[in-house]
């Protein structure tokens, strides 16, 4: 199970997750986030990281000259893309080397919506209706039209819920961010270790 822990913003839980194993960390780069982080700053976690660990910068409603620069500021080796996406902005970031996560609402996914962009390598992030939120994803959406393509389950999940989560739905990998957190923002050792556990043990 690939397991990625999203929103960190301390060197102190970047190492906690690294120790736990998670295959990938998130930053957030969106403005309006609590988790919201300068790439310069984010720069200094990706240098901390092993390189078997994926680095992910996460925006929304992002310009693709924005998503780009702040790649580069942070050394990210992936971006992932919530909301808008500008035409060639996928093709752009996989010619800048990155890798690319599609995050799209359950419920946008089933109705049609962005299904053109998705490139081959694209990997596709299911999520819940207001990203980083907590709010679950629309489970009748992600029992409807279950991707063919590898793709990642997000939204509400939580060291309680991951499991039984991993099979109902059978995504290849994870992403949390809300339910491994003691107070808004704020992540706790405890729940980023209960979460890893609980979803590799599904
Ligand atoms: O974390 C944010 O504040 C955020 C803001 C804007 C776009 C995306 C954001 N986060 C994305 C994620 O952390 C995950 O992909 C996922 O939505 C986590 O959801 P949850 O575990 O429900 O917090």
């Amino acid at each position: 199970m690939f397991v990625k822990v999203c929103g960190i913003t301390t060197p102190e839980m970047l190492d906690v997750c690294v120790d736990a194993s998670v295959d990938a960390v998130g930053v957030v780069f969106a403005p309006r986030s609590v988790r919201y982080i300068e790439p310069g700053d984010a720069r200094m976690l990706g240098e901390r990281l092993p390189r078997s660990v994926e680095f992910v910068g996460v925006f929304q409603d992002a310009p693709t000259d924005t998503v780009l620069e702040a790649a580069h500021v942070a050394g990210l080796t992936t971006v992932q893309l919530h909301g808008v996406v500008e035409p060639g902005g996928i093709e752009a970031a996989e010619a800048a080397g990155l890798r690319v996560i599609r995050a799209l609402g359950a419920a946008e996914y089933a109705a049609g919506a962005a299904h053109d962009s998705l490139l081959p390598a694209v990997r596709l992030l299911l999520d819940g209706p207001d990203p980083g939120s907590g709010e679950a994803a629309d489970p009748a959406s992600l029992l409807s039209r279950p991707p063919e393509r590898s793709w990642l389950l997000a939204g509400g999940l939580t060291p309680d819920n991951v499991a039984e989560r991993i099979r109902a739905y059978s995504p290849y990998g994870v992403d949390v961010s809300s339910g491994v957190e003691s107070s808004r923002g704020v992540k706790s050792e405890d729940l980023i270790r209960a979460f890893v556990a609980a979803a590799c043990s599904a």
